[in-house]
C-alpha cells in the first residue's frame, strides 16, 4: 500500500519550494523526514485543499487554525526551520491571487494523487475566527473600534491567563532573563514612568490603556493624575474596577474613546505603550498631531512600538496576511525611521530612542509558556481555533524579535516651549529614580 506521508512530502515541497525541514507525518500513520526534528503533523487531508488554494502562510495558518496540522516536538524549532520557506514565498507576488485564487496544475496533479490516497475530495469549510480580507486601510472611527474588539474583547478570562497578573500587553523591560514577567513588567511601566519625569500633582494621559496597568502604577508610585483611553469596552470595564480596588478613583479615570476625541488637553506627560501599532500610515501623522496637540509645552511624550526593517521600495510592503485576517486587522507596522519622521513633522523632538527587541522575544515566550501550561482552560474560554491562533502568532512572533526580522522601540520625544526649550536635563545619564514618587 503506498503511504501517505511520501507523497505528502513531494507535493509540501513543491509548494513551499524546497524539502520540509521537519519530520511529516500523514493522516495514515506513515511518516518520512529526519528523526531528530520536530514532526509537522498532517491531521486531515483538508488540510491540502488548504495550501493548494494558498500556498505558503496563509495555506498552513488555516490548516493550523482549523486543528488539520500541528506540530510535535519544539514549536520554535519547527518554526525556526519554517521560516526562511515561508518567507521566500510570501516575498513573491502572488499572481495566483490576481487570477482569482486558481492553484496551478501541477500542483494539483500531485496534490491528486495524495488525495487519491484517501478517498475522494472534500471541500474545505472556511475556518470560523478568520476576518474577510478588507481593502483599503481607512481607519475610521467606527472600523478602527470594529477592529480592536475582534482581538480584545475576547474575554478578560483569557487575557488574565495569557499575560499573567500584570496584566500588560506590551514587551517588559527583563532586568535579566531569569526575572518573572510580573517583574519585566512592572519595570517596563517604571522605566516608562521615569523616562516621562513624572511628579505628584501631574497630569499624564495613557494612549491605549488596555487593562490600566499603566495608569495605575502612574497614580500609585508617582501621584500623578492620570486618563486612560481605550476603545475595548472589556479593556475599559475589567481597568476601572482595578481603579476601583486600588481605591485611586479620585486620580484615575478610564475612558472607552477614540485618540482622535480627546479634547480636555493639556497634559503634562503622554504615554502611548503598544497602541500606535493600530494607528496605521496613512492616520499617523494625525495622530502625531494630536498628541503633540494634547501635551502642554515642555511636555514629554513616550511611544513605545513595534517596528519592522524598511525596503528597498516602500511600496512592496505588504501586511502580513495571517496577522492581519486573523490576529490584529488593519494594525501595520513601520520603520522606526519613518515614525520618528512623523513625531517631528508633527512639531516634536525626538530626544531619545532606545530598542528592547530582545525584551519582546522572553515577553512572548513568557504568555506563550503561560497559554500552554492553561490549555484546556484558554480552548474552553475561546475555542479551540483561537488558542491555536494566539499560540502560533505569539511563537512566530517571539521567533521574528529573536531573529531581528522585527523590532520594538521607546520613542522619547518632547514638545519645545516657544523660545525652544525643552526643559530636558543637560546629560541623560540614568533615567531618574523616582525620589518624587508618592507614597
Ligand atoms: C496592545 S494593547 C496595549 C495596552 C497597554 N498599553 C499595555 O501595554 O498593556 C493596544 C491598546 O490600544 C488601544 N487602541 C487601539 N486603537 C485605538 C484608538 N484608535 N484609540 C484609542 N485606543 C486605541 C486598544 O484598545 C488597546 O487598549
Amino acid at each position: 500500500m503506498v503511504q501517505a506521508a511520501g507523497r505528502l512530502d513531494t507535493l509540501l515541497k513543491e509548494t513551499l519550494g524546497g524539502p520540509l525541514p521537519l519530520r511529516l507525518r500523514a493522516w495514515d500513520g506513515s511518516e518520512v523526514g529526519p528523526a531528530d526534528a520536530p514532526t509537522l503533523v498532517v491531521r486531515s487531508r483538508r488540510a491540502l485543499h488548504r495550501l493548494l488554494w494558498r500556498p505558503g502562510e496563509l495555506g498552513l495558518a488555516r490548516a493550523w487554525v482549523a486543528g488539520e496540522i500541528t506540530v510535535e516536538g519544539d514549536l520554535y524549532e519547527a518554526l525556526r526551520r519554517l521560516a526562511p520557506l515561508l518567507w521566500q514565498r510570501t516575498e513573491q507576488p502572488e499572481p495566483r491571487r490576481a487570477r482569482g485564487l486558481r492553484p496551478d496544475t501541477r500542483l494539483l496533479r500531485t496534490a491528486g494523487q495524495v488525495l487519491a490516497l484517501a478517498g475522494p475530495s472534500l471541500p474545505p469549510p472556511p475556518p470560523r475566527e478568520e476576518v474577510p480580507p478588507r481593502h483599503g486601510l481607512k481607519h475610521t472611527l467606527r472600523r478602527d473600534r470594529a477592529a480592536i474588539s475582534h482581538h480584545y474583547d475576547v474575554g478578560n478570562d483569557f487575557y488574565t491567563m495569557v499575560l499573567g497578573p500584570s496584566m500588560v500587553y506590551s514587551c517588559g523591560y527583563w532586568p535579566d532573563r531569569d526575572s518573572t514577567l510580573e517583574q519585566a513588567q512592572a519595570a517596563k511601566l517604571d522605566l516608562v514612568c521615569r523616562k516621562l519625569a513624572l511628579k505628584p500633582g501631574m497630569r499624564l494621559l495613557d494612549v491605549g490603556c488596555g487593562w490600566g496597568s499603566m495608569v495605575l502604577h502612574a497614580a500609585e508610585h508617582y501621584g500623578v493624575h492620570a486618563v486612560g483611553i481605550t476603545i475595548s469596552v472589556e479593556q475599559a470595564e475589567f481597568a476601572r474596577k482595578r481603579v476601583v480596588d486600588a481605591g485611586l478613583t479620585d486620580r484615575v479615570e478610564i475612558r472607552v474613546q477614540d485618540y482622535r476625541q480627546i479634547d480636555d488637553g493639556p497634559f503634562d506627560a503622554i504615554s502611548s505603550i503598544g497602541m500606535a501599532e493600530h494607528v496605521g500610515s496613512a492616520a499617523y501623522l494625525t495622530y502625531a498631531r494630536q498628541l503633540h496637540g494634547l501635551l502642554r509645552p515642555g511636555g514629554r511624550l513616550l511611544n513605545h512600538q513595534i517596528a519592522r526593517p524598511p525596503r528597498e521600495d516602500e511600496s512592496t510592503y505588504a501586511v502580513d496576511e495571517f496577522i492581519d485576517r486573523y490576529v490584529f486587522p488593519d494594525g501595520e507596522l513601520s520603520p522606526v525611521g519613518s515614525t520618528v519622521s512623523l513625531l517631528e513633522r508633527a512639531g516634536l523632538e525626538v530626544r531619545d530612542l532606545e530598542s528592547i527587541r530582545e525584551h519582546y522575544a522572553l515577553t512572548l515566550r513568557a504568555w506563550v509558556a503561560n497559554l500552554e501550561r492553561e490549555w484546556a482552560d484558554a480552548v474552553r474560554l475561546v475555542t479551540p481555533g483561537r488558542a491555536r491562533i494566539w499560540r502560533l502568532y505569539m511563537a512566530a512572533s517571539a521567533l521574528a524579535f529573536e531573529q531581528n526580522g522585527i523590532g520594538v522601540n521607546q520613542v522619547l520625544a518632547v514638545r519645545p516651549r516657544s523660545g525652544g526649550s525643552s526643559e530636558m536635563p543637560l546629560v541623560r545619564g540614568p533615567w531618574s529614580p523616582p525620589e518624587a514618587a508618592a507614597d
